[in-house]
């Protein structure tokens, strides 16, 4: 157990280098398992958590699992399980990804029900709905979803009720070993998403329209392992530019490809900071007092659920009032309340934050109440009076690599320190539904729809 300790008041300057996109790398990961010859060789492979997970489910397969300079190499010829236990699942809600290749390739598949970030219901209909409409049977019991086809799944028209991306990735992997055609309508269109339909398609998948609304998907006989470079992490970079911004610094993000920013930026600019966007990265400079502005999250190529905190943290220093409007997911706001400790005046209305600008933030003992949240609070530490205590690391250290060593390597004041357990249960966090219920998770409607 740790702690992130930040010490507020030091301008960020210099250059920051993306991290492989842990949102490209897990499905990626996942979609190994349908390589039936050949060894897949994954690049840019960043050192989280999450991606450690999702190895640990594929080696729990039969999958043999290496992982050393990022770089993973997965031979998933001789698969032994097609069960994804709870001991897993419930550490990270993407090992769910696994469903569509193994029920693709083996027919047969038994998944714990997801766990994860506490930030909403996070209901699963859609993945199930796509893979019932390919002709699987789906029972659920005992805590565990199984699903089985007799012979090969069928392609199939799959209308998403929601563009999700997870649905999306799972639907579009089962259908690359389908008898015929599938169409996922409503798609999501996320980078992830062309960054998964272009290694699958370099296994042998014929797939059409991935980053439009519409995939199309030609059933093969037979997926090999290749070799793939992730994408740079849009979220991560997202970050950085942000955490420069917010201390008036002047970073150049290494790798950020500004394609896959465009609402970020636009907001960035609109609050006066000047982005330069240069061949190998995005050069961020902030010089001038932030304006405040109106942000909605919306699905890509709208402004990204997972920028969210980090957008709240920076416009808590712009001059004015903002409203930041969350339509993604209905409990994305746990961190209003640890802004609140800092001394952010934050007014949470349904499904919109009201965020008084101008804060004059204090350092305080906050906790991550979401991996997002974690890096938002530390960005708020970096311009608090005082000292700032991050804890809940574990959320963190899901999706950003070497956090504290890259904001230092900026200029930050930032380090870690390790808890003992008596110390951490001391310090628990008041912090209310850290578990979401796992009912209902087939057909829950968010509470605005
Ligand atoms: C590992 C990964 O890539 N995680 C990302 C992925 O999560 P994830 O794939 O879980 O997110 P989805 O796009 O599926 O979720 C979007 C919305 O759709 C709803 N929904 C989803 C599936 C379903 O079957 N039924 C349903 O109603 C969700 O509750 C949510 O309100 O996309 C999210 C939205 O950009 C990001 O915040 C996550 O970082
Ligand atoms: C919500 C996120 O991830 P996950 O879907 O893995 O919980 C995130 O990356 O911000």
């Amino acid at each position: 157990m740790s702690k992130f300790i930040v010490r507020g008041g030091n301008v960020l300057t210099g250059n920051v280098k993306v991290s492989g996109a842990k949102n490209s790398v897990l499905p990626i990961i996942a979609a190994s398992l349908l390589g039936e010859e050949g060894v897949s060789i994954i690049r840019d492979a960043p050192p989280l958590d999450d991606v450690m997970t999702i190895n640990k489910v594929l080696e729990f397969l039969g999958a043999g699992v290496t992982y050393e300079d990022e770089v993973i190499r997965v031979d998933a010829q001789n698969l032994v399980s097609c069960e994804a236990p709870y001991e897993w699942v419930r550490k990270m809600r993407a090992s769910f990804l696994v469903m569509g290749p193994l029920l693709a390739r083996m027919g047969h598949t038994r998944i714990s029900l997801p766990g994860g970030c506490a930030i909403g219901t996070r209901p699963i209909d859609q993945h199930l709905k796509g893979f019932e409409a390919m002709g699987a049977e789906i029972n659920l019991g005992q805590g565990y979803i199984e699903a089985k086809s007799n012979g090969r799944l069928r392609g199939a028209k799959i209308y998403l009720d929601v563009a999700s991306v997870g649905a999306t990735e799972n639907i579009m992997m089962a259908a690359t070993l389908a008898e015929g055609t599938t169409l996922i309508e409503n798609a999501a269109k996320e980078p992830e998403i062309v960054d998964l339909a272009n290694y699958l398609t370099s296994m042998g998948a014929n797939i059409r329209g991935a980053g439009t609304g519409v995939i199309r998907i030609e059933g093969v006989d037979k997926l090999r392992g290749v070799e793939h470079t992730v994408i740079p992490d849009r979220v991560e970079a997202g970050t950085y530019m942000m955490a420069a911004a917010i201390t008036g610094g002047d970073v150049f993000v290494e790798g950020a490809i500004a394609d896959h920013l465009g609402p970020v930026i636009s907001k960035l600019q609109e609050m006066g900071i000047t982005i330069d966007v240069q061949e190998n990265g995005v050069r961020v400079t902030a010089n001038k007092p932030l304006k405040s502005v109106d942000v909605k999250t919306l699905p890509y190529p709208g402004f990204p659920t997972d920028m969210q905190s980090q957008m709240m943290a920076l416009l808590l220093k712009s001059e004015g009032t903002s409203v930041v409007t969350e339509t993604v997911f209905e409990n994305r706001f746990m961190h209003v309340e640890q802004f609140a400790l800092m001394n952010a005046e934050i007014k949470v209305e349904g499904r919109s934050s009201i965020i008084t600008g101008s804060a004059k933030l204090t350092g305080a003992k906050v906790v991550a109440t979401d991996l997002r949240a974690g890096a938002a609070l530390i960005m708020a530490g970096l311009v608090a009076e005082g000292t700032t205590e991050v804890g809940g690391t574990h959320h963190i250290d899901r999706g950003y690599v070497n956090l504290a060593e890259k904001l230092s390597g900026l200029g930050a004041n930032i380090f870690r320190i390790s808890m003992d357990e008596d110390a951490v249960a001391e310090e628990a966090p008041k912090v209310k539904h850290e578990v979401v219920e796992e009912v209902n998770l087939f057909n829950i409607q968010p509470t605005w729809a």
